[in-house]
């Protein structure tokens, strides 16, 4: 698999670094359970080598890996741990970028097995795609399967003996399902251990967070996939100059501001120069000291964090320097050896910021997001739906943005899309005005965000098109009732039977030959006035114009008449929202016309 990260200059100290997990998968499915599992677990396997806490990150390192699954001894390993991001969800993995791709190497896809695919399972999986991040399904919530017998930790061959041939049946059903579904998503996949081509399968590995029963072989298949197809990508030269990416900007006590950085490439030392990025452009300032979270062991130690002099990827650090206020998270952070380098480092991390991988689109809609991997992540969703996108920024909704996506004309596209990122007050307060010509759509969901736009357009289109419509005069054809002639002229009022259609007040009436004969005045029905009636009613009208006995009679039959533009919208447009009976009067009304004129409303 195809990795977009460059790995650092070649030296002698080239070495594999430890590669980066995140966790995805919907709300619930057990993200978190999972990893404290992870992490708990190697806690608890104790002694040399446990896990390290980074800063926003834990290290497990293979050997707490190896003593938990047990089965590896006899795998060549090649790399020091795993560093599991502490933030599950797939925001945190579209925040955390390196040189324009996903910071993490690799990812584990928390499916329910209950459940199944979830919209933010799909979600989850286009992220995973557009990036081309390897990962593995874990299958969890094993022991929720009915009838299922727990084997605290145990490796998934081994339950899965012990489990009866129901729970066995359930089980395979359910992964069955999910093999289904990833399929209709072009993800060819089979259960961890039937897997022959890791190169050409995704593993699903069943697991629980709460028993903790299949994770020695998810954590076993992490590091296959790190070993097999990505040694190249995570060659580092220990000694390059660092590359990392800002998780977060906090004022500690003591420090002042800090930045919490993962560190993905090359080594970062105190006194050294760092470039970043703040809003108002790129600075650079020397490292005043590097911490490292206390062990649990020590943490009554005054101070939270201890100081280290270097740190090698990949790492959780916290980086103490002067005038940090400013800088923005998700920022690159690179470390600068020689002056001569810093013109174009600066360069290259402006840019990395600047750097939206948006289509943009003539005509479209706005949208904003927190940060640049979100934004991207739901234009490549409104690019899925051929949904164009006029203009694409990083912050909050502000009174301004309001402004300009109320010039657009057309109503449609006067749409803002806000995805996690807040409404300013001002902002807010001008929506609340019904002149604002903009709507904005808010939300955290990015297929729930396009749902919610997509539906308003179908409104929007269907109101558009009813107002449209409501002017069209619609077919009718009348018969005069015999003996109920109640005034002969000025208006003529006669009882009527509507023979099709609908008849409306106001509509001019013709004859079977097209002479028009006068227009509609008044529609009673037992003495009330109404403006219309359906086909069957008997109903009093009075007309202005004819006089009954001279140019109409009782018996007679009547149309409505429609003018020649409205004929091609009923033909053209309107015909599959007419009722039959509607459409017959139609066509009786457009052959009388056409005898004379046969290209009559075409
Ligand atoms: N029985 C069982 N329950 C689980 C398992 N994993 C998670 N749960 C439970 O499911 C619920 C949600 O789990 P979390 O780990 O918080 O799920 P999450 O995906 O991190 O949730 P969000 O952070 O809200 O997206 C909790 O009540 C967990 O105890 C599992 O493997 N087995």
């Amino acid at each position: 698999m195809a990795k977009k990260k460059k790995a650092g200059k070649e030296s002698e100290g080239s070495n594999i670094r430890t590669p980066i997990v995140c966790v995805l998968g919907h709300v619930d499915h057990g993200k978190t359970s999972l990893l404290d599992w992870i992490r708990g677990s190697s806690v608890v396997s104790g002694e040399a080598g446990a896990i390290t806490q980074h800063i926003g990150a834990t290290l497990v390192p293979f050997d707490a890996i190896g003593r938990m699954s047990g089965a590896l001894q006899n795998l060549q390993i090649n790399v020091p741990g795993l560093l599991f991001i502490d933030t599950p969800g797939h925001h945190a993995f579209t925040t955390l970028r390196a040189r324009g791709g996903a910071l993490a190497d690799m990812a584990i896809l928390v499916v329910d097995i209950n459940e199944g695919f979830q919209p933010q399972t799909i979600e989850a999986l286009e992220i995973l795609r557009t990036y081309r991040t390897p990962f593995v399904v874990a299958a969890t919530k094993i022991d929720r399967i009915h009838g299922w017998r727990v084997n605290k930790n145990a490796p998934f061959k081994k339950t899965f003996e012990t489990q009866g041939d129901r729970a066995k049946q359930i089980f395979e059903n359910k992964t069955y399902e999910l093999i289904g579904k990833l399929s209709e998503m072009d993800f060819a996949c089979e259960r961890f251990d039937r897997v022959s081509d890791f190169a050409r399968n995704v593993a699903i590995v069943p697991v629980s967070g709460v028993t903790g029963e299949g994770v020695p072989d998810l954590l076993m298949m992490l590091i296959g996939l790190a070993q097999r197809y990505m040694t190249e990508a995570l060659a580092v030269s220990v000694d390059g100059p660092g590359a990392g990416t800002v998780l977060e900007v906090k004022e500690e006590r003591g420090l002042g501001m800090t930045l919490d950085v993962i560190l993905y490439d090359g080594t970062i030392s105190v006194g050294e120069e760092i470039a970043v990025a703040t809003a108002d452009g790129v600075i650079n300032q020397k490292v005043r000291s590097l911490l490292k979270p206390r062990p649990m062991s020590e943490i009554l130690v005054e101070e939270r964090f201890e100081r280290v002099k270097t740190v090698t990827a990949a790492a959780g650090i916290k980086v103490s320097a002067p005038h940090l206020e400013g800088v923005i998270a998700g920022s690159p952070l690179r470390v600068v050896r020689t002056p001569a380098d810093r013109d174009e480092i600066n360069e290259e991390v402006r840019r990395e910021v600047e750097e939206i991988h948006v289509n943009l689109a003539e005509e479209g809609i706005f949208i904003k997001a927190d940060t640049i991997g979100a934004l991207e992540a739901l234009a490549k969703e409104l690019q899925d739906h051929e949904i164009g996108i006029m203009r694409a920024e990083v912050g909050p909704v502000s009174r301004h943005d309001l402004i300009e996506v109320g010039t657009i004309k057309d109503k449609l596209n006067a749409v803002l899309l806000a995805f996690n990122t807040p409404i300013l007050p001002d902002a807010l307060e001008m929506l609340k005005d019904p002149t604002c010509r903009a709507t904005v759509f808010t939300g955290d969901i990015i297929y729930k965000l396009i749902d919610d736009y997509t539906e308003w357009v179908e409104e929007q289109q269907r109101r558009i098109e009813a107002a449209r419509f409501e002017h069209i005069i619609l077919p009718a054809k009348i018969t005069i009732l015999e003996g109920c002639t109640f005034r002969q002229s000025n208006p003529a009022v006669v009882g009527v039977r509507i023979l099709g259609g609908k008849l409306r007040n106001g509509v001019n009436l013709v004859r079977r030959d097209g002479k028009r004969i006068g227009q509609l005045k008044t529609i009673q029905i037992r003495g009330e006035n109404v403006s219309e009636a359906d086909a069957g009613a008997e109903v009093a009208i009075s007309i202005d114009g004819p006089t009954i006995g001279r140019q109409i009679n009782e018996t007679d039959e009547l149309y409505a008449e429609i003018p020649e533009h409205h004929v091609k919208v009923l033909e053209k447009e309107m015909l599959p929202t007419l009722k039959q009976g509607m459409k017959e009067v139609l066509e009786e009304y457009t052959s009388m016309r056409r005898k004379e004129h046969p290209f009559w409303g075409k």
